[in-house]
């Protein structure tokens, strides 16, 4: 058979680059032809946008070594559920939006496949403040399967966590005992198995296996909104579990009130069991995450790398990942060490980009706009609480968010004392613990002002 376009290009490649790159960066890439060209299937952003930079021209070169018309080579974030197709094969492939969330539709005999990360597990979690409650009530949980917080529901925003956690639960209900059918899936995947039996006639069997699991997990239910059938579905595959004690567990970016277009009776439903929240990871965390992440990695990650690292990527964890893993990609290709110079040269263009945004003046504006009150107030000596607040949030903020120190953050707020400052930062993290309110709009002026 004769080897496919793809196949040849893999082949070039791996004699041109030595193998660390090659297994970096060219293996992991999954080839379909079809008649527009080749289509290059990259597992994320950060290996798509490399490619693109460092290798698509040399490619592209290959091809019209083979090719004299005009075949192209695009692009794409995505991979098959499956092993990759042979290239050659001229089918149109969907990319999956999650290769965990692939899974097919069990024929009879249910057959389940629990398609569970292996990395996310409760070892590979680093606890902190924002996830502590969220960690143990899933630790419970893997205790007593079906009792004892059933359904459990993990909310908070992007990149935070929540899939992580899903998927350590899975985990270790498994090991605790090794018969047990698991079932992860995305939402949406729940909705196109259910419209697939619908098509295919086969809604018996796919009740069938819903209502079968021990647990199921299920990701990111605000895709259920507006979906009324798949809801109607969900409801009586959700009762029957609940009903037989098997466990369910449910994420979602926003608590099960906010989701607008859910049915009413499945939110009240939601929230019979525990319902936990994961918050921002706080810099320690993020510096904690950073430092497994390496170590993991076998990567020696210098304290003030890991410092710059988390200070500038604060509001999701994946984006704090992805920091990494590109200064550790480019040491590795570069054969240069991770120092705090080459950590701000991989990353210039993001951190760029950031501090066009972050500025202490900046953020007192936004603060000042977010609690109604006049930058001028935020620099007074005014004491009462409708100023003080604010001015203690936009303080705590500017130390969170900018590298000033404790000194130059005092002067810009009316030349105040350094304890000043300090005593602002240390009520804010107090009150973020104590009042829901507090806390919220730390997430919600951190979120205005770092996307
Ligand atoms: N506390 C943590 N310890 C270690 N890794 C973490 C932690 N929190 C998040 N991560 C990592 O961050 C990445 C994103 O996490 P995850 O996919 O679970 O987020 P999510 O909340 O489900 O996001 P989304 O809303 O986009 O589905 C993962 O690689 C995960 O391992």
């Amino acid at each position: 058979m004769s080897k496919s376009i793809w196949e040849y290009c893999q082949e070039r490649l791996e004699g041109e680059l030595n193998p660390q790159q090659f297994n970096t960066w060219i293996r992991p890439l999954q080839g379909v032809e079809d008649n527009q060209g080749l289509k290059l299937l990259a597992p994320n952003r950060f290996v798509l946008d490399w490619i693109s930079e460092q290798y698509l021209g040399r490619l592209q070169q290959i091809v019209s070594d083979i090719r004299d018309d005009d075949f192209q080579i695009r692009l794409e974030v995505g991979s098959h559920s499956s092993t990759p197709a042979p290239a050659g094969n001229h089918q149109q492939q969907q990319p999956e939006k999650s290769a965990a969330a692939a899974r097919p539709l069990p024929q009879n005999g249910i057959k389940h496949t629990n398609n569970l990360n292996p990395d996310f597990t409760f070892d590979s979690f680093v606890e902190g403040k924002s996830n502590q409650l969220a960690r143990a009530a899933s630790m419970q949980v893997t205790e007593n399967p079906g009792s004892a917080y059933n359904p459990l529901f993990i909310c908070g925003g992007v990149g935070l966590g929540k899939t992580h956690l899903m998927h350590a639960i899975g985990h270790a209900i498994q090991q605790h005992k090794p018969g047990a059918n698991i079932a992860y899936l995305h939402s949406e995947r729940f909705v196109a198995d259910m419209v697939k039996a619908l098509q295919h006639n086969s809604i018996a069997e796919f009740k069938r296996f819903y209502r079968s699991v021990d647990a199921l997990l299920i990701d990111d239910i605000q895709f259920f909104a507006g979906k009324e059938r798949s809801q109607e579905e969900f409801f009586h595959t959700f009762n029957a579990l609940l009903e037989g004690q098997h466990q369910i567990i449910l994420t979602c970016d926003r608590y099960p009130k906010e989701v607008n277009g859910l049915e009413e009776r499945l939110k009240s439903r939601f929230g019979w069991g525990l319902t936990v929240a994961i918050e921002p990871p706080e810099l320690e965390t993020r510096v904690a995450i950073l430092n497994q992440k390496a170590s993991r990695s076998r990567v020696h990650l210098p304290d003030e790398v890991a410092f710059l690292i988390a200070k500038r990527f604060r509001s999701n964890v994946r984006e704090l990942e992805g920091a990494l893993n590109r200064v550790i990609a480019n040491s590795n290709l570069t054969g240069n060490p991770i120092t705090l110079e080459f950590a701000q040269q991989a990353l210039k263009d993001l951190l760029l980009l950031q501090d066009k945004q972050i500025t202490t003046e900046n953020i007192q504006k936004t603060v000042a706009e977010y609690y109604k009150v006049r930058v001028a107030d935020l620099l007074s000596k005014r004491r009462s609480r409708s100023v003080a607040r604010p001015r203690q949030m936009a303080m705590a903020l500017c130390k969170e968010l900018t590298n000033h120190s404790l000194p130059e953050i005092g002067d810009a707020y009316g030349g105040r004392d350094h304890t000043t400052v300090l005593h602002a930062c240390r009520k804010i993290a107090e009150l973020r613990g104590t009042e829901h309110k507090v806390e919220e709009d730390y997430n919600n002026l951190v979120r205005i002002l770092t996307t």
